[in-house]
């Protein structure tokens, strides 16, 4: 028999009974650690044969019509064997709290990283992905205190408008053409455009932002390809060697010094900044101005509000203190959160040992946590008609006390596109204040319009955030 397929056949072999004893162990001796305490529900499965078929999908979000299924049938909380490690699921608001606000500290961990991900993390040495410990501390105080709390974000709004301005000029030149522009491609631009000017200073040109583009585009795209490095990784990087060293090419390199960075420096930090804020908010904006080329009156009242506050003279662009005085405004970037979060899982969490939750079930210290962050937002015992795009529903919440909408669910969870408790998105106050100013000032300058009068389709497709299965085509008249 040919060399390579003896080779590969021992592997499998080898996973397939690694793969049972591991599923056994977790599955029973875990099972049996707090005498009376179990795993979560979990649907009946065939080891090895089913982590296989899960993990044949890509990402976790690939799941998620199976998982409401199986929620349906199993309840608010269920277990799933992906590889060797459990993986809890959560679709209930009250038990979202209660893991991540009432018992925030004990539900704020990550899983060990993959090999992939353990390598673009520098060893789990960024935000998303450190453990919950003093590495984690520092490095988000260090993100938050220097560029995404509200009093540093400020010191950054001549980036926002000089920003603006690259975008208007795009979707100018884009306008005297008369033909449909596809928006998505331009807000990303923009996005990414932002954050680099923010991580890397004002100095960067846009040459230098398209190479630094090109390269965070590359990784991406080959996401799906390195995954399956994640299987063995020791038995991967012998017979997989080709690609493990074009995963190694994909990192950052300084385009002048010829040299990578450290692994250990900022390199990891900035990707991770780039990353964590472009994708999320460009896919929430691209809903967002979806929604309002399908409902016009939605799109007219806003423009009324911005308008009335902008007032009819020569002011040609909102400036951030206006976005104050717009409620509605925040209620549409709000709607467009809770009808079409971009992240439909939080990354996932884990315990810090083995802990019994809501009185009920054994979460174990191996599991992966995660929450169905669409669903929880969809309740309709909270929010009447829930898949209706309605942002009136955020001006007279909380029984008209005037109160602000709390985004973070510190009190009750409603909704949380950012997440909830210790691991929430710190670029939340960020990422609100981007989507404000832009979507304010786009609909100043154009009339949003469908093309040929046409509805809008909102299908839905998994990438790395839920985005539109059709991209959002407008046809912009000069207001
Ligand atoms: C609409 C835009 C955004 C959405 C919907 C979003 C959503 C999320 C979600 C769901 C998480 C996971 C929370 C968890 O695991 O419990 C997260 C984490 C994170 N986000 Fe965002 N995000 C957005 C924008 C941003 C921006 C602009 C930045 C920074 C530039 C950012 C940086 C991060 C970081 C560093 C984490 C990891 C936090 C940790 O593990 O402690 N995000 N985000």
């Amino acid at each position: 028999m040919n060399h390579w397929l003896l080779v590969l056949f021992s592997i499998l072999i080898s996973i397939s009974i690694s793969g049972i004893l591991k599923f056994i162990f977790n599955r029973y001796f875990i099972n049996s650690k707090p005498a009376h305490y179990k795993l979560p529900p979990s649907p009946l499965s065939i080891p090895v044969i089913s982590n296989l078929l899960w993990r044949g999908r890509i990402s976790p979000s690939d799941h998620h019509p199976i998982l409401n299924k199986l929620h349906a049938k199993l309840g608010p909380i269920i277990t799933i064997y992906l590889g060797s490690r459990p993986v809890i699921f959560i679709a209930d608001r009250f038990l979202a709290h209660k893991a991540l606000i009432q018992n925030g500290a004990v539900f704020a961990n990550r899983p060990p990283p993959s090999a992939t991900q353990k390598i673009v993390s520098s060893n789990q040495r960024n935000v998303s992905l450190a453990s919950y410990g003093p590495t984690w501390r520092l490095l988000r105080r260090n993100l938050t205190e220097n560029f995404l709390h509200p009093s540093r974000a400020k010191s950054f709004s001549h980036s926002r408008r000089w920003v603006l301005q690259i975008l208007m000029n795009r979707l100018e030149s884009q306008e005297k053409s008369a033909q449909p522009v596809r928006i998505r491609e331009h807000l990303q631009y923009a996005m990414f455009c932002l954050l680099v000017v923010m991580c890397f200073g004002d100095n960067v040109d846009e040459t230098q932002i398209k190479q630094i583009e090109e390269v965070q585009r590359r990784t991406f795209l080959s996401f799906k390809r390195f995954n399956i490095l994640n299987i063995w990784p020791r038995m991967t990087k012998i017979v997989m060697r080709r690609r493990w060293e074009e995963f190694y090419q994909l990192r950052l390199e300084f385009p002048d010094e010829k040299r990578k960075l450290d692994e250990v420096e900022i390199s990891n930090l900035c990707s991770e900044f780039l990353n964590a804020g472009t994708d999320t908010t460009t896919t929430a904006l691209e809903w967002i101005m979806a929604n309002l080329v399908k409902y016009p009156k939605i799109q007219d009242k806003l423009f009324m509000e911005i308008k009335g506050v902008v007032g009819n003279g020569d002011q040609e662009e909102v400036s951030e203190s206006d976005l104050r005085r717009m409620p509605y405004l925040k209620a549409v970037i709000l709607e467009g959160l809770r009808r079409h979060p971009p992240a439909r899982l939080l990354v996932p969490h884990a315990v810090r040992e083995d802990v019994v939750f809501n009185n009920e079930y054994l979460i174990p210290e191996s599991a992966a946590i995660n929450f169905l962050v669409a669903e929880l937002g969809w309740d309709p015992k909270v929010w009447e008609d829930p898949l209706a795009f309605k942002p009136e529903r955020f001006l007279n919440h909380d029984n008209g006390t005037g109160q602000e909408f709390d985004i973070t669910g510190s009190r009750e969870i409603k909704m949380m596109p950012f997440g909830a408790g210790r691991r929430i998105c710190p670029g939340y106050q960020l990422a609100m204040l981007h989507m404000e100013y832009y979507v304010a000032n786009l609909i100043l300058k154009y009339e949003c319009k469908s093309v040929d009068g046409g509805d809008v389709d909102l299908s839905e497709k998994v990438e790395r955030t839920m985005m539109m299965k059709n991209p959002l085509q407008v046809h912009l008249s000069r207001r």
